[in-house]
Protein backbone atom coordinates (compact mmCIF):
# COMPACT_ATOMS: atom_id res chain seq x y z
CA UNK A 1 0.00 0.00 0.00
CA UNK A 2 2.10 2.89 -1.02
CA UNK A 3 -0.52 5.13 -2.24
CA UNK A 4 -0.57 8.64 -1.77
CA UNK A 5 0.78 8.09 2.09
CA UNK A 6 3.65 10.67 2.95
CA UNK A 7 7.30 8.83 3.00
CA UNK A 8 9.14 9.11 6.34
CA UNK A 9 13.04 8.69 6.15
CA UNK A 10 13.48 8.57 10.34
CA UNK A 11 15.35 11.65 10.54
CA UNK A 12 12.61 13.90 10.73
CA UNK A 13 12.62 16.19 13.91
CA UNK A 14 9.10 16.22 15.84
CA UNK A 15 8.02 19.01 18.13
CA UNK A 16 6.77 17.90 21.39
CA UNK A 17 3.44 19.62 21.94
CA UNK A 18 4.46 22.45 25.18
CA UNK A 19 3.83 20.70 28.56
CA UNK A 20 1.65 23.80 29.99
CA UNK A 21 0.24 21.78 33.19
CA UNK A 22 2.03 19.57 35.91
CA UNK A 23 0.78 17.68 38.65
CA UNK A 24 3.55 17.03 40.77
CA UNK A 25 3.42 14.20 43.20
CA UNK A 26 4.92 14.39 46.79
CA UNK A 27 7.50 11.26 45.90
CA UNK A 28 9.05 13.64 43.29
CA UNK A 29 7.10 12.33 39.70
CA UNK A 30 5.96 14.56 37.35
CA UNK A 31 3.09 14.05 35.46
CA UNK A 32 3.36 16.32 32.45
CA UNK A 33 0.00 17.79 30.10
CA UNK A 34 -2.53 20.25 29.01
CA UNK A 35 -3.70 22.86 31.16
CA UNK A 36 -7.34 23.57 31.52
CA UNK A 37 -9.20 25.90 33.73
CA UNK A 38 -7.79 28.49 36.02
CA UNK A 39 -3.77 28.80 36.25
CA UNK A 40 -1.76 29.08 39.30
CA UNK A 41 -0.63 25.81 41.52
CA UNK A 42 -2.58 24.53 44.11
CA UNK A 43 -1.46 21.65 46.97
CA UNK A 44 -3.66 18.76 48.05
CA UNK A 45 -4.67 15.06 47.47
CA UNK A 46 -4.79 12.81 45.06
CA UNK A 47 -7.93 10.89 44.81
CA UNK A 48 -9.58 9.15 41.99
CA UNK A 49 -13.08 9.08 41.54
CA UNK A 50 -14.99 6.59 39.44
CA UNK A 51 -18.43 8.11 38.32
CA UNK A 52 -19.04 8.30 34.42
CA UNK A 53 -21.77 11.36 34.81
CA UNK A 54 -22.14 13.78 37.70
CA UNK A 55 -18.60 16.02 37.53
CA UNK A 56 -20.62 19.43 38.09
CA UNK A 57 -21.96 17.95 41.23
CA UNK A 58 -18.74 16.08 42.15
CA UNK A 59 -16.83 19.77 41.61
CA UNK A 60 -19.03 21.36 43.30
CA UNK A 61 -19.40 19.33 46.24
CA UNK A 62 -17.79 20.97 49.47
CA UNK A 63 -16.91 17.48 51.18
CA UNK A 64 -13.41 17.52 48.28
CA UNK A 65 -12.03 20.71 50.19
CA UNK A 66 -8.44 20.34 49.79
CA UNK A 67 -8.52 17.40 47.53
CA UNK A 68 -7.13 17.41 43.67
CA UNK A 69 -9.40 14.87 41.72
CA UNK A 70 -8.43 12.64 38.84
CA UNK A 71 -11.55 10.95 37.06
CA UNK A 72 -10.89 7.61 35.68
CA UNK A 73 -13.91 7.82 33.11
CA UNK A 74 -11.43 9.55 30.25
CA UNK A 75 -14.64 11.76 28.67
CA UNK A 76 -15.41 14.43 31.48
CA UNK A 77 -16.98 18.13 30.32
CA UNK A 78 -18.03 16.83 27.23
CA UNK A 79 -21.97 17.65 28.64
CA UNK A 80 -20.61 21.20 29.52
CA UNK A 81 -22.22 22.80 32.54
CA UNK A 82 -25.05 24.64 33.38
CA UNK A 83 -27.07 26.58 36.44
CA UNK A 84 -28.95 23.34 37.56
CA UNK A 85 -26.16 20.79 38.54
CA UNK A 86 -24.08 22.72 41.58
CA UNK A 87 -23.85 21.71 44.72
CA UNK A 88 -23.22 23.92 46.62
CA UNK A 89 -25.23 26.84 48.57
CA UNK A 90 -24.07 29.68 46.78
CA UNK A 91 -24.69 29.15 43.56
CA UNK A 92 -20.79 30.90 42.51
CA UNK A 93 -19.91 29.40 46.19
CA UNK A 94 -16.05 27.90 46.06
CA UNK A 95 -16.51 23.96 47.07
CA UNK A 96 -12.68 24.19 47.73
CA UNK A 97 -11.75 21.54 45.18
CA UNK A 98 -7.83 22.04 44.77
CA UNK A 99 -7.98 20.72 40.84
CA UNK A 100 -8.88 18.40 38.39
CA UNK A 101 -6.79 15.43 36.10
CA UNK A 102 -8.48 14.73 33.66
CA UNK A 103 -7.43 11.81 30.23
CA UNK A 104 -8.78 13.20 27.25
CA UNK A 105 -9.10 17.36 26.10
CA UNK A 106 -12.36 18.51 26.40
CA UNK A 107 -14.74 18.34 23.78
CA UNK A 108 -17.90 21.15 23.15
CA UNK A 109 -21.26 20.80 25.22
CA UNK A 110 -23.51 18.28 23.73
CA UNK A 111 -26.02 18.10 25.99
CA UNK A 112 -29.58 20.62 25.96
CA UNK A 113 -29.11 22.13 29.38
CA UNK A 114 -25.38 23.18 29.00
CA UNK A 115 -24.62 26.73 29.47
CA UNK A 116 -21.20 27.08 29.35
CA UNK A 117 -18.00 25.10 28.15
CA UNK A 118 -16.16 23.17 31.38
CA UNK A 119 -13.27 24.50 30.43
CA UNK A 120 -15.26 28.17 30.91
CA UNK A 121 -16.81 26.81 33.40
CA UNK A 122 -13.49 25.78 35.38
CA UNK A 123 -11.97 28.92 34.75
CA UNK A 124 -14.66 30.65 36.68
CA UNK A 125 -14.32 28.96 39.61
CA UNK A 126 -11.03 29.25 39.95
CA UNK A 127 -9.88 25.66 39.14
CA UNK A 128 -6.85 24.37 38.06
CA UNK A 129 -7.18 21.02 35.86
CA UNK A 130 -4.48 19.35 33.73
CA UNK A 131 -5.32 16.57 30.94
CA UNK A 132 -3.58 14.34 28.80
CA UNK A 133 -3.01 12.31 31.99
CA UNK A 134 -2.37 8.52 32.00
CA UNK A 135 -5.45 8.46 34.47
CA UNK A 136 -5.46 4.70 34.59
CA UNK A 137 -1.52 4.50 35.77
CA UNK A 138 -2.33 7.75 37.86
CA UNK A 139 -5.44 5.32 39.82
CA UNK A 140 -3.33 2.18 39.83
CA UNK A 141 -0.66 4.08 41.81
CA UNK A 142 -3.03 5.46 44.09
CA UNK A 143 -4.03 1.86 44.33
CA UNK A 144 -1.01 0.46 45.14
CA UNK A 145 0.03 3.58 47.33
CA UNK A 146 -2.69 5.22 48.69
CA UNK A 147 -3.37 8.74 48.17
CA UNK A 148 -0.70 11.14 47.24
CA UNK A 149 -0.45 14.81 48.65
CA UNK A 150 0.43 16.89 44.93
CA UNK A 151 0.99 20.32 43.56
CA UNK A 152 -1.23 20.72 40.31
CA UNK A 153 -0.25 24.09 38.35
CA UNK A 154 -0.73 25.14 34.89
CA UNK A 155 1.61 27.83 33.10
CA UNK A 156 0.36 28.81 29.57
CA UNK A 157 4.03 29.54 28.73
CA UNK A 158 5.19 26.22 30.48
CA UNK A 159 7.90 27.36 32.73
CA UNK A 160 7.73 25.52 35.88
CA UNK A 161 9.84 25.35 38.92
CA UNK A 162 9.99 21.91 39.29
CA UNK A 163 11.99 22.00 42.54
CA UNK A 164 9.83 23.77 44.37
CA UNK A 165 6.55 22.41 43.26
CA UNK A 166 8.37 19.50 44.74
CA UNK A 167 8.92 20.49 47.80
CA UNK A 168 5.74 22.52 48.51
CA UNK A 169 3.65 18.95 47.50
CA UNK A 170 6.32 17.16 50.07
CA UNK A 171 5.42 19.90 52.79
CA UNK A 172 2.16 19.75 52.31
CA UNK A 173 1.04 18.42 56.03
CA UNK A 174 -1.84 16.57 54.31
CA UNK A 175 -5.45 16.15 55.02
CA UNK A 176 -4.88 14.15 58.70
CA UNK A 177 -5.73 16.30 61.25
CA UNK A 178 -6.93 19.02 58.87
CA UNK A 179 -10.43 20.90 59.51
CA UNK A 180 -11.54 22.14 56.65
CA UNK A 181 -15.34 23.08 57.33
CA UNK A 182 -14.85 26.59 58.50
CA UNK A 183 -13.74 26.67 54.67
CA UNK A 184 -17.63 25.87 53.45
CA UNK A 185 -19.75 26.25 56.30
CA UNK A 186 -22.63 28.80 55.81
CA UNK A 187 -22.00 31.94 57.63
CA UNK A 188 -25.52 32.48 58.80
CA UNK A 189 -28.90 30.96 59.29
CA UNK A 190 -31.23 30.58 56.62
CA UNK A 191 -34.16 28.19 55.98
CA UNK A 192 -34.69 26.03 53.05
CA UNK A 193 -37.96 24.36 51.16
CA UNK A 194 -36.84 23.65 47.47
CA UNK A 195 -37.32 20.32 46.47
CA UNK A 196 -36.06 18.13 44.21
CA UNK A 197 -35.73 18.08 40.56
CA UNK A 198 -38.68 16.93 37.95
CA UNK A 199 -39.59 16.88 34.16
CA UNK A 200 -41.13 19.10 33.44
CA UNK A 201 -41.29 21.65 36.01
CA UNK A 202 -37.90 21.53 37.38
CA UNK A 203 -37.58 22.06 41.12
CA UNK A 204 -40.45 21.99 43.31
CA UNK A 205 -41.72 23.52 47.07
CA UNK A 206 -42.22 22.54 49.91
CA UNK A 207 -45.81 24.23 51.37
CA UNK A 208 -47.01 21.97 53.30
CA UNK A 209 -43.94 20.83 55.65
CA UNK A 210 -45.10 18.53 58.31
CA UNK A 211 -41.95 18.59 60.47
CA UNK A 212 -38.90 21.29 61.27
CA UNK A 213 -35.37 20.13 60.67
CA UNK A 214 -32.16 21.89 61.75
CA UNK A 215 -29.67 20.78 59.49
CA UNK A 216 -25.90 21.11 60.97
CA UNK A 217 -23.94 22.53 57.88
CA UNK A 218 -20.41 21.11 57.30
CA UNK A 219 -20.17 21.63 54.00
CA UNK A 220 -23.77 20.33 52.65
CA UNK A 221 -24.96 20.11 48.97
CA UNK A 222 -28.26 21.40 47.81
CA UNK A 223 -29.29 17.99 46.80
CA UNK A 224 -29.87 16.89 50.21
CA UNK A 225 -31.35 20.05 51.26
CA UNK A 226 -34.42 19.24 48.81
CA UNK A 227 -34.45 15.77 49.46
CA UNK A 228 -35.52 16.72 53.17
CA UNK A 229 -37.95 19.66 51.81
CA UNK A 230 -39.09 16.71 49.61
CA UNK A 231 -39.49 13.85 52.95
CA UNK A 232 -42.19 16.78 54.40
CA UNK A 233 -39.59 18.83 56.54
CA UNK A 234 -39.53 22.66 56.98
CA UNK A 235 -35.69 23.11 56.72
CA UNK A 236 -33.10 25.69 59.25
CA UNK A 237 -29.82 25.45 57.90
CA UNK A 238 -27.46 26.62 60.62
CA UNK A 239 -23.61 27.31 60.54
CA UNK A 240 -21.13 24.49 61.63
CA UNK A 241 -20.23 25.98 65.01
CA UNK A 242 -24.22 26.54 66.61
CA UNK A 243 -24.89 25.40 70.17
CA UNK A 244 -26.27 22.35 71.21
CA UNK A 245 -28.75 25.74 72.99
CA UNK A 246 -28.71 27.41 70.25
CA UNK A 247 -30.25 24.46 67.68
CA UNK A 248 -32.36 23.05 70.72
CA UNK A 249 -33.66 26.92 71.30
CA UNK A 250 -35.02 26.17 67.17
CA UNK A 251 -37.13 23.47 68.87
CA UNK A 252 -36.07 21.11 66.17
CA UNK A 253 -38.67 17.81 65.05
CA UNK A 254 -35.17 16.44 64.13
CA UNK A 255 -31.47 17.16 63.62
CA UNK A 256 -29.66 16.37 60.02
CA UNK A 257 -25.94 16.12 60.34
CA UNK A 258 -24.29 16.86 56.76
CA UNK A 259 -21.66 15.86 54.62
CA UNK A 260 -18.23 17.82 54.54
CA UNK A 261 -14.65 17.84 53.77
CA UNK A 262 -11.43 16.99 56.16
CA UNK A 263 -10.64 14.87 58.93
CA UNK A 264 -13.55 14.06 60.95
CA UNK A 265 -11.26 14.11 64.23
CA UNK A 266 -10.18 17.44 63.52
CA UNK A 267 -13.89 18.92 62.67
CA UNK A 268 -15.22 17.15 65.84
CA UNK A 269 -12.90 19.30 68.33
CA UNK A 270 -16.26 21.71 68.03
CA UNK A 271 -18.80 19.60 67.13
CA UNK A 272 -18.99 16.49 68.36
CA UNK A 273 -19.89 17.74 71.90
CA UNK A 274 -22.94 19.66 70.36
CA UNK A 275 -24.22 16.08 68.82
CA UNK A 276 -23.69 14.49 71.61
CA UNK A 277 -26.13 16.86 73.97
CA UNK A 278 -28.18 16.19 70.80
CA UNK A 279 -28.06 13.19 70.64
CA UNK A 280 -28.52 13.10 74.74
CA UNK A 281 -31.80 14.90 74.55
CA UNK A 282 -33.57 12.79 72.66
CA UNK A 283 -33.90 14.49 69.18
CA UNK A 284 -34.11 12.15 66.57
CA UNK A 285 -31.04 12.57 64.27
CA UNK A 286 -29.84 11.58 60.70
CA UNK A 287 -26.02 11.98 59.68
CA UNK A 288 -24.35 11.56 55.98
CA UNK A 289 -20.73 11.20 55.67
CA UNK A 290 -18.57 13.32 57.61
CA UNK A 291 -22.14 13.60 59.77
CA UNK A 292 -22.25 10.24 60.04
CA UNK A 293 -18.23 9.51 61.03
CA UNK A 294 -19.30 12.42 63.69
CA UNK A 295 -21.89 10.58 65.32
CA UNK A 296 -19.60 7.43 65.58
CA UNK A 297 -17.28 9.72 67.69
CA UNK A 298 -19.91 11.37 69.33
CA UNK A 299 -20.96 7.57 70.88
CA UNK A 300 -17.45 7.38 71.61
CA UNK A 301 -16.01 5.60 68.30
CA UNK A 302 -12.87 6.52 66.14
CA UNK A 303 -12.09 7.14 62.65
CA UNK A 304 -9.23 6.20 60.67
CA UNK A 305 -8.11 7.22 57.60
CA UNK A 306 -8.40 4.86 54.54
CA UNK A 307 -5.75 4.13 51.94
CA UNK A 308 -8.02 4.70 48.53
CA UNK A 309 -10.83 5.85 50.10
CA UNK A 310 -14.47 5.72 48.55
CA UNK A 311 -15.01 8.03 45.64
CA UNK A 312 -17.99 7.59 42.31
CA UNK A 313 -21.44 6.68 42.01
CA UNK A 314 -20.92 2.71 41.57
CA UNK A 315 -20.19 1.63 45.24
CA UNK A 316 -22.01 -1.14 46.39
CA UNK A 317 -23.29 -1.47 50.23
CA UNK A 318 -25.07 -3.95 51.99
CA UNK A 319 -27.67 -3.43 54.37
CA UNK A 320 -27.57 -5.78 57.26
CA UNK A 321 -30.66 -5.64 58.33
CA UNK A 322 -32.02 -5.97 54.95
CA UNK A 323 -29.54 -8.17 53.11
CA UNK A 324 -29.96 -5.37 50.19
CA UNK A 325 -27.17 -4.00 47.90
CA UNK A 326 -27.35 -1.01 47.00
CA UNK A 327 -25.27 1.01 44.37
CA UNK A 328 -24.47 4.06 46.08
CA UNK A 329 -22.62 7.27 45.37
CA UNK A 330 -19.49 8.05 47.56
CA UNK A 331 -16.86 10.19 48.78
CA UNK A 332 -15.01 9.56 51.56
CA UNK A 333 -11.34 8.95 53.10
CA UNK A 334 -11.77 8.77 56.42
CA UNK A 335 -14.32 5.82 58.07
CA UNK A 336 -15.59 4.69 61.31
CA UNK A 337 -14.01 1.64 62.98
CA UNK A 338 -16.20 -0.74 63.89
CA UNK A 339 -14.76 -2.15 66.56
CA UNK A 340 -14.36 1.14 68.43
CA UNK A 341 -18.14 1.27 68.61
CA UNK A 342 -19.62 0.84 71.74
CA UNK A 343 -22.61 -2.09 72.03
CA UNK A 344 -25.47 0.69 71.92
CA UNK A 345 -24.51 1.19 67.98
CA UNK A 346 -25.48 -1.00 65.54
CA UNK A 347 -23.28 -1.52 62.44
CA UNK A 348 -26.67 -1.52 59.82
CA UNK A 349 -24.63 -0.69 56.34
CA UNK A 350 -21.04 -2.68 55.16
CA UNK A 351 -19.31 -1.42 52.08
CA UNK A 352 -18.54 -4.63 49.76
CA UNK A 353 -15.68 -2.99 48.32
CA UNK A 354 -13.27 -2.90 51.12
CA UNK A 355 -15.95 -4.37 54.09
CA UNK A 356 -14.92 -0.66 55.91
CA UNK A 357 -18.60 0.43 58.37
CA UNK A 358 -21.07 2.46 56.01
CA UNK A 359 -24.05 2.59 58.23
CA UNK A 360 -24.70 2.73 62.27
CA UNK A 361 -27.85 3.11 63.97
CA UNK A 362 -27.86 3.44 67.86
CA UNK A 363 -30.41 1.54 69.83
CA UNK A 364 -31.41 3.62 72.81
CA UNK A 365 -31.95 6.93 70.87
CA UNK A 366 -33.57 7.94 67.74
CA UNK A 367 -30.46 8.20 65.78
CA UNK A 368 -28.91 6.56 62.57
CA UNK A 369 -26.15 7.42 59.81
CA UNK A 370 -24.88 6.55 56.83
CA UNK A 371 -21.82 6.86 54.90
CA UNK A 372 -23.04 7.14 51.25
CA UNK A 373 -24.31 10.26 49.16
CA UNK A 374 -27.84 8.70 48.81
CA UNK A 375 -28.90 11.18 46.21
CA UNK A 376 -27.62 9.64 42.96
CA UNK A 377 -28.58 5.85 43.74
CA UNK A 378 -30.75 5.05 40.75
CA UNK A 379 -33.82 3.31 40.13
CA UNK A 380 -37.01 3.08 42.11
CA UNK A 381 -35.82 1.20 45.06
CA UNK A 382 -33.58 4.64 45.57
CA UNK A 383 -32.16 6.27 48.65
CA UNK A 384 -35.24 8.34 49.28
CA UNK A 385 -35.98 6.04 51.61
CA UNK A 386 -33.46 7.33 53.94
CA UNK A 387 -35.26 10.57 54.30
CA UNK A 388 -38.53 9.20 54.72
CA UNK A 389 -37.07 6.95 57.16
CA UNK A 390 -35.71 10.04 59.24
CA UNK A 391 -39.07 11.37 58.97
CA UNK A 392 -40.61 8.12 59.84
CA UNK A 393 -38.20 8.53 63.08
CA UNK A 394 -39.73 11.74 63.94
CA UNK A 395 -42.93 10.80 63.88
CA UNK A 396 -42.89 8.12 66.14
CA UNK A 397 -40.78 10.52 68.23
CA UNK A 398 -43.53 13.23 68.28
CA UNK A 399 -46.16 10.40 68.89
CA UNK A 400 -44.35 8.98 71.70
CA UNK A 401 -43.51 12.80 73.34
N1 LIG B 1 -18.44 13.12 51.91
C1 LIG B 1 -18.02 13.46 53.11
O1 LIG B 1 -18.75 14.01 53.93
C2 LIG B 1 -16.57 13.21 53.41
C3 LIG B 1 -16.27 13.03 54.87
C4 LIG B 1 -14.79 13.15 55.20
N2 LIG B 1 -14.27 14.44 54.84
C5 LIG B 1 -14.01 12.04 54.51
O2 LIG B 1 -13.24 12.30 53.63
O3 LIG B 1 -14.16 10.89 54.84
Amino acid sequence: MNGSAEQHTGDEVWAEPLATAVLVLADGTVLEGFGLGATGQAVGEVCFNTAMTGYQEVLTDPSYAGQIITFTFPHIGNVGTNEDDVETISMAGASGVRGVVLHSAITDPSNYRATRHFDAWLKARGIIAISGIDTRALTALIRDGGMPNAVIAHAPNGQFDLPALKAEAAAWPGLEGMDLVPMVTSAQRFSWDETTWTWPDGFGRQTAPAHHVVAVDYGIKRNILRLLARAGCQVTVVPATTSAEEILALQPDGVFLSNGPGDPAATGAYAVPVIREIIARGVPTFGICLGHQMIGLAVGGRTVKMHQGHHGANHPVKDNTTGKVEITSMNHGFAVDRDSLPATATETHVSLFDGSNAGIALTDRPVFSVQYHPEASPGPQDSHYLFDRFVEMIANNKRAA
